[in-house]
C-alpha cells in the first residue's frame, strides 16, 4: 500500500538544486536505506519529508489521498517524525524526555507513563529511568531517541544516520532496534553509510546522486 508519494519534489539552496525528483514514493510497513555520498542532499530530503524545511511538490498523496503540501499538512506532522543524527535531550528526566510527545499531543498522564514504560522496555533503556540524560553516551542517546519517536507509532520514521559516531555494542543495539519498527506496519527511512543498515535484509536502497534517486 502506498503511504507517499510526492510529484516532482525539489529543493534548490539559490541557484544550486539539491534534488529534482520525478516521483517520490514510500510504501507502508517497508524500510528503507538512503545513501549517497556527504553533501548529497540525504539529510534535507528527510527533512522536507517531515515538513521542516520547506520543498517544492506538484503533487502529493498521503495513504492515497491527494493532500495539500505547503503549508505542511498537520495530518503528516502528526504521523511523521523525524529524529537527528545527534538528537538533543531535555535537562528533564530520561522518561520524561520520552513521554515529551505524548504530553504535547495531550495523552492523559497514567496512559503515557504506561506507553514511556513500555517504550523504555522496547529499546532497552530502562536501567537508564533514574539518569540524567545530559550524561547518556551516544548509544544511550539514540536508544532513548529512538523510544521518544516509537512511542508516538508514527506511519513513517525518518533516522538520520542513526548509528554515526556508535561502535561495538551500542551501533549493534540501535541496528537490532531497526526490524521491530517496521514489523508493526510503519515505514522507516534511514540516511546511512553503515554497510550494515544498507545490507539489511528486505530493505529497500534508495540513493541520492547528482539530486535524482537511484532504486536497487
Ligand atoms: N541553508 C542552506 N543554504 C545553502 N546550502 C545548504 C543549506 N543547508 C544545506 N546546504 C547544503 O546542501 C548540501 C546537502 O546537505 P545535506 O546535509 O542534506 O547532505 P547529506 O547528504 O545529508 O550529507 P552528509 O552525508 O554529509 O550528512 C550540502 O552541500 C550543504 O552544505
Amino acid at each position: 500500500m502506498s503511504l507517499l508519494r510526492i510529484d516532482k519534489l525539489r529543493k534548490a539552496h539559490g541557484a544550486r538544486v539539491l534534488f529534482d525528483l520525478d516521483a517520490f514514493a514510500l510504501d507502508a510497513g517497508r524500510a528503507y536505506v538512503l545513501t549517497g555520498i556527504n553533501g548529497a542532499g540525504k539529510s534535507t530530503l528527510l527533512r522536507v519529508l517531515a515538513g521542516l524545511e520547506a520543498g517544492d511538490a506538484s503533487g502529493v498523496a498521503w495513504q492515497g489521498q491527494a493532500t495539500a503540501w505547503s503549508p505542511y499538512p498537520p495530518a503528516l506532522r502528526a504521523a511523521i517524525v523525524y529524529v537527528h543524527q545527534h538528537p538533543v535531550m531535555f535537562a528533564s528526566s530520561v522518561a520524561a524526555n520520552i513521554g515529551y510527545g505524548l504530553r504535547a499531543r495531550g495523552v492523559p498522564r497514567a496512559q503515557a507513563a504506561q506507553a514511556v514504560a513500555q517504550a523504555m522496555a522496547w529499546a532497552g533503556v530502562e536501567h537508564l529511568r533514574g539518569s540524567d540524560p545530559a550524561r547518556l553516551s551516544g548509544g544511550e542517546v539514540q536508544r532513548v531517541a529512538l523510544a521518544r519517536a516509537w512511542v508516538l507509532r508514527p506511519s513513517l520514521l525518518l533516522l538520520d544516520e542513526p548509528t554515526a559516531n556508535l561502535d561495538g555494542a551500542a551501533r549493534e543495539q540501535v541496528i537490532s532496534l531497526i526490524p521491530a519498527l517496521t514489523a508493526a506496519g510503519g515505514t522507516v527511512v534511514m540516511a546511512c553509510h553503515d554497510r550494515d543498515l544498507i545490507g539489511m535484509p528486505g530493505v529497500q536502497r534508495l540513493k541520492l546522486r547528482d539530486g535524482k534517486l537511484e532504486t536497487k
